[in-house]
């Protein structure tokens, strides 16, 4: 199901000769979706536009079936929206405010305190929801923006940044948590981020914007793709990673030392029917060459693994130095 779709959607700041959106169109639909691209790059104005909290300078775009130009009030009652910045009072109680939130929504009151204490508890505050929000860590305040935009049981969640500020055990908690809401909940998620190989463990599909631009938007599996490339390891003399080397590339592999590992470009395979049999049948050849070089020259082979692609790749293959 198609949940947001926008056509040619173009942002000028002001008399800005330069687009901070330039010509976007994309499909997002259900599960979690990734929005992923380096600081400036438009995904904040993104968000700003599909929640009708910012016009675009031209295109159109809908938000579960609603205009953006004509609908902003109907989208933002059905979205819940994280901003990335820090909003929340600081003299109000966590509890207090989130309620607050779900009453904004429209909830009446009692359904709106018994929503608060579930999402609360969902996103691991339970247990601090009375204290004051100006008291709170980063990843408390996170965890706080993040239930207010569950709080009225939206039909979709934008989180802008949500792992913002965190240290690596909290940031894994709050990806955690997107997936759940993403998968379990059944909630789509469109969540930002300007670290590039985050969001690849969550996300079911990946846009990368780069300078207001789309880059590439795919299935976050056709990025994690198999390359083709080989790593192996070996264990023997100390020289014995130079020899092994040398051994492959005597055999016509084109190869190159990365850390501790060699790594072999994928050998060409002729005559071998579709991509998917020529891939295996150059995988075998490869492995099997690795393995006989292994073996003639008496080092052990500790690692030969394939090595998938990365979102990190993304950039480097497309984005001039
Ligand atoms: N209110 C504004 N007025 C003028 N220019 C703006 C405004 N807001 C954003 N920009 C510019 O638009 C571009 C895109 O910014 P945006 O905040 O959408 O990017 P982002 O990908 O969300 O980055 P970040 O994570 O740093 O917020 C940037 O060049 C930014 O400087």
């Amino acid at each position: 199901m198609t949940v947001i779709q926008t056509e040619a959607l173009t942002k000028r700041y002001g008399s800005s000769q330069v687009a901070a959106l330039a010509d976007l169109s994309i499909e997002v639909g259900d599960g979690v979706t990734g929005l992923v691209g380096a600081n400036g790059a438009g995904k904040s104005t993104l968000i700003k536009i599909l929640l009708g909290l910012l016009a675009p300078t031209s295109g159109s775009a809908s938000v579960l079936g609603h205009d953006i130009r004509a609908d902003g009030e109907a989208i933002r009652q059905v979205v819940g929206y994280m901003p990335e910045h820090d909003c929340l009072p600081p003299d109000m109680r966590c509890i207090d405010f989130v309620v607050h939130m779900g009453r904004m929504s429209g909830l009446p009151p009692a359904p709106a305190r018994e929503r608060a204490a579930d999402v609360l508890r969902h996103v691991g505050l339970a247990e601090e929801r009375y204290r004051l929000m100006g008291g709170y860590s980063t990843g408390m305040k996170q965890r706080a923006k993040l239930a207010q935009a569950l709080v009225h049981d939206p039909a979709l969640v934008m989180l802008d940044e949500p792992t913002n500020g965190l240290d690596p055990a909290a940031r894994d908690d709050m990806l955690a948590l997107v997936q759940r809401i993403g998968h379990d909940f059944g909630i789509p998620v469109l969540v930002t981020s300007h670290l590039l190989g985050e969001l690849e463990r969550i996300s079911d599909h990946v846009v990368v914007l780069d300078g207001g631009q789309l880059l590439r938007s795919e299935a976050t599996q056709a990025f994690l793709a198999d390359t083709g490339v080989v790593l192996v390891e070996v264990l023997g003399e100390d020289d014995a990673q130079t020899r092994m080397g040398e051994a492959l590339a005597a055999r016509g592999l084109v190869c190159r030392p990365r850390g501790t590992m060699i790594e072999i470009d994928p050998v060409e395979v002729e005559g071998a029917g579709d991509d998917a049999a020529a891939a295996a049948l150059a995988h075998d050849r490869l492995r099997d060459l690795v393995r006989d070089a292994a073996a003639d020259l008496g080092v052990g082979l500790v690692r030969l693994q394939p090595q998938t692609g990365r979102l990190e790749d993304v950039f480097r293959e497309e984005v001039p130095a």
